[in-house]
């Protein structure tokens, strides 16, 4: 006889009656069970989770080298339970779990308020196998404790530096939280500083990278769980006697700890990673890194923040507009052809080219046709001084207004793409290749022709508005334009200030930026050159030889671009280190059609300006810049660029094929992919040209090229030694003349003519800088043939 069953479902089953209730109810049954099987184990996954295994060493904080200063107190009580609490089986064979809490990412923590008690903790960590790294970590911790201590305002803010023995200390206790205070009551913030010498062979270095690695990927802990540190740094130390480049192993171990500490931490990299060869230059890169990491640390401490730039603190907002704003300074770029299709579209029916005076004006309607329509384009300032009397009035009536005023779209549109305004009318911008050079991955063609170091230059200028509106220049449309100044006049003192103060700025926010190294940064942050080519005319500006003096006071050379129209002041420009002249076409109709000059005397102006360079060819050192447009200016076109050089005969003459630039802005003027020539047909336009030169008895010669910026350099003969080309520049002379003899001193420009240009930057050698790592645009390594 069958038992009669109780069950919690209710009443006295029989097994039938239990058997009938399954096959009817089995899906909801088994969807429950599911759901709490799911539930418990979404529990269980998120409670806090404890790492209790490790491998050695697990020696614990106590046992750790602390520097000969204080003593760090660390709350060993507050730390997780120890590894000896646990069965054995589990150290020695069971998962590995993870102590310490789930962080949210730095970013979506609230900030702490750093007022009150709050102390920065600075821990420094090091490994040694033959002593360097100890000793330099000890002194480096009595240095930086006394530099503190020297430091009556900030001094209250530091507990003593403590020194810690990578051997020695269990890494759970340092790299997977940051370490929590012993007094609860002031609140702590960790600096970490690691000195990392490398090692090729099994040492302690291989401990904790697999630990920092293991640590980012392990799926119970957030990816960042260092985030809650003030920043940290790392130092390498390495020998370039075994190991000579980052390629071959130099100082790699320091890498790949920067490398997973800026993913632990959420990249909270205060300083750029220091490396040193402990036979060479340790001292002074120990020095350099020391000294920037200090000030970062002083302003972290005092500020809570590792400053503009850094994840968590501000973004280098500029960087998406990394390639959207042409290579270089003056570069001249196209627009995408979608892009463009729609512009070329609009065009046909109210085309931008300005031919008259009713042109200006119909640009002036269309521009103003949608006031309310936030995306249309920026309106443009025109003067009509030049054109008619009655619209003079007017002029004289704005000569009080500003240039660029902070509540102008051109304002809000300059800033938006990576532009410092200074003052009214001035800006300052850090280009790609500054940033690219900071990270060791090559510097701009200027270096390769003139030594110019682009980390260390600073692109400016002291007048936003230009008097052209160059079909392919990337700016137009958000820069102002004119034909002559009527603006409130900004002191010199103060763009020069100003321009400095938002070039450092700038650098300043590449140092969290991987990659970036602390050499280069150091380096950066003295400005040794001035490119004045940025967006605008900078000999518009009324105070540029006051502005020119300034520069080289500091002994900081000029490059001034400026577009061939404004003759009287080009005739009254004193010392510049190199002087160029825009060279768009080589004719009135297809200067007219590229330029798209304001000035109705363009041609006449141009003409002079050429004359007043052929002049001043033995004071300054004169260029052609010429940018090859596909369609617009190359056909046909060899013939009269020969005869403007014969008329000018500057010192050298730049050719550049005219940029891709996927995202410009450029209003539109009927450009595309197919405009930007090849490489080749640059060097064939070149050689034709130079060829031409030569066919005239002129002595010109091709000098050197970049082929990675598509620009060619011919060279007059006067630069030629001995068969060999000097196109750099002796920086130091052209300083010490200037001093000697004045602004106005008679030199010529053989007297600063520096050494001979590097092998690989001449003629047929391609012009990429060896030392150099060669990257695409999306940052890949490519090799150089
Ligand atoms: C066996 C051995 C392997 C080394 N491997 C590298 C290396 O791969 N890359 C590097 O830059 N330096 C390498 N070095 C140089 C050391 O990193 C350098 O001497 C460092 O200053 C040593 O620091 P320490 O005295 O604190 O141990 C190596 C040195 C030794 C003895
Ligand atoms: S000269 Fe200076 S501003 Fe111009 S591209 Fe080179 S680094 Fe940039």
């Amino acid at each position: 006889m069958a038992s009669n069953l109780t069950t919690d479902w209710g009443g006295s089953q029989s097994p039938g009656d239990f058997l009938e209730f399954w096959h009817t109810h089995r899906e909801v049954i088994l969807v429950v069970v599911i759901c709490f099987s799911s539930t418990a184990w979404i529990l269980y996954s998120t409670l806090p989770t404890r790492r209790v295994i490790k491998q050695p060493p697990t020696h614990s904080v106590a046992t750790a080298k602390l520097a000969p200063t204080k003593p760090v107190v660390l709350n060993t009580e507050n730390l997780e339970a120890p590894v000896e609490a646990l069965p054995q089986d589990a150290v020695a064979h069971g998962p590995r779990r993870i102590k310490g809490e789930l962080r949210k990412p730095e970013a979506t923590r609230k900030v702490s308020s750093f007022e009150g008690s709050r102390r920065t903790q600075v821990l420094i960590f090091y490994s040694s196998l033959t002593t360097t790294t100890e000793k330099i970590a000890n002194d480096f911790a009595r240095n930086l404790s006394a530099s503190l201590e020297g430091d009556a305002e900030r001094k209250d803010l530091f507990c003593d530096p403590s020194v810690l023995d990578l051997a020695q200390i269990d890494y759970d206790e340092y790299f997977i939280n940051p370490p929590k205070p012993v007094d609860s009551t002031t609140p702590v913030e960790y600096f970490y500083l690691l000195l990392i010498p490398s090692y090729n062979i099994d040492t302690i270095n291989d401990n904790l990278l697999e630990h920092l690695q293991e640590t980012h990927h392990d799926f119970r802990i957030d990816t960042a769980p260092l985030s809650g540190l003030l920043g940290y740094s790392v130092f390498g130390l390495g020998d370039r006697e075994g190991w000579p480049t980052e390629e071959e192993g130099f100082c790699f171990q320091a890498k790949e700890v920067d490398r997973w500490m800026a993913k632990l931490t959420g990249r909270k990299r205060a300083y750029p990673l220091g490396m040193g060869d402990k036979k060479q230059d340790l001292k002074n890169r120990l020095g350099e890194w020391a000294e920037g990491m200090t000030d970062v640390l002083k302003l972290a401490a005092t500020t809570g923040s590792l400053g503009e730039g850094v994840p968590g603190s501000g973004d280098a907002d500029e960087s998406d507009f990394e390639y959207a704003s042409g290579e270089d300074d003056d570069e001249v770029v196209v627009e995408e052809s979608a892009t463009l299709k729609k512009k070329k579209k609009n065009n046909n029916k109210k085309t931008t080219n300005i031919d008259d005076v009713e042109d200006l004006g119909r640009i002036m309607k269309s521009n103003q046709a949608s006031p309310n329509d936030s995306k249309g384009p920026t309106p443009i300032a025109i003067d009509f001084t030049t054109y008619k009397k009655s619209n003079a009035k007017k002029a004289v009536a704005q000569t009080v207004k500003e240039m660029v005023p902070k509540s102008s779209p051109t304002y809000t549109s300059l800033t938006k793409q990576g532009y410092s305004i200074v003052g009214s009318h001035s800006g300052v911008k850090i280009c790609r290749w500054t940033k690219s050079a900071l990270r060791g991955r090559g510097s701009c063609y200027k270096y390769s022709f003139y030594g110019i170091a682009s980390h260390q230059c600073m692109e400016t200028t002291p007048s936003l508005s230009c008097s052209n509106k160059c079909v392919f220049c990337w700016r137009h449309g958000t820069n102002p334009v004119g034909t002559t100044w009527r603006w409130v006049v900004d002191p010199p003192e103060m763009i020069f200030e100003g321009v400095k103060a938002g070039h450092y700025q700038k650098i300043k926010m590449m140092r969290g930026v991987p990659g970036v190294r602390a050499e280069r940064f150091a380096e950066a942050m003295r400005i040794r050159h001035c490119a004045l080519s940025l967006v605008g005319e900078p000999i518009f500006y009324p105070h540029i030889n006051e502005f020119l003096g300034m520069l080289h006071a500091e002994r900081i050379s000029s490059f001034l671009v400026c577009n061939a129209q404004h003759p009287d002041q080009l005739a009254a420009l004193k010392a510049v280190t190199q002087l160029y002249v825009s060279i768009d076409a080589s004719n009135k109709e297809s200067l007219r059609k590229i330029d798209r000059p304001l000035h109705r005397d363009f041609w006449e102006r141009f003409q002079r300006c050429l004359d007043i360079l052929r002049e001043k060819r033995f004071k300054h050192r004169t260029v052609f810049r010429l940018t090859l447009v596909k369609g617009f200016n190359i056909e046909d076109e060899v013939e009269g660029y020969a005869d403007l050089v014969e008329r000018g005969l500057p010192c050298f003459v730049e050719i550049k094929g005219v940029t891709y630039c996927g995202t410009s802005t450029s209003a539109g003027a009927g450009l595309s992919m197919a405009n930007v020539p090849f490489y080749a047909e640059v060097t064939e336009f070149v050689t034709a040209l130079n060829k031409k030169l030569n066919e005239r008895g002129l002595d010109y010669g091709l000098a050197a090229e970049h082929a990675h910026s598509c620009c060619v350099l011919i060279a007059s003969g006067r630069f030629r030694v001995d068969g060999k080309w000097h196109t750099r520049i002796d920086y130091t002379r052209f300083f010490e003349l200037l001093e000697e003899r004045g602004a106005d001193g008679d030199w010529k420009p053989e007297d600063y003519m520096g050494p001979e240009t590097p092998e690989w930057a001449t003629w047929g050698k391609g012009g990429f800088d060896p030392r150099d790592e060669r990257v695409d645009r999306k940052g890949r390594k490519i090799e150089v043939s």
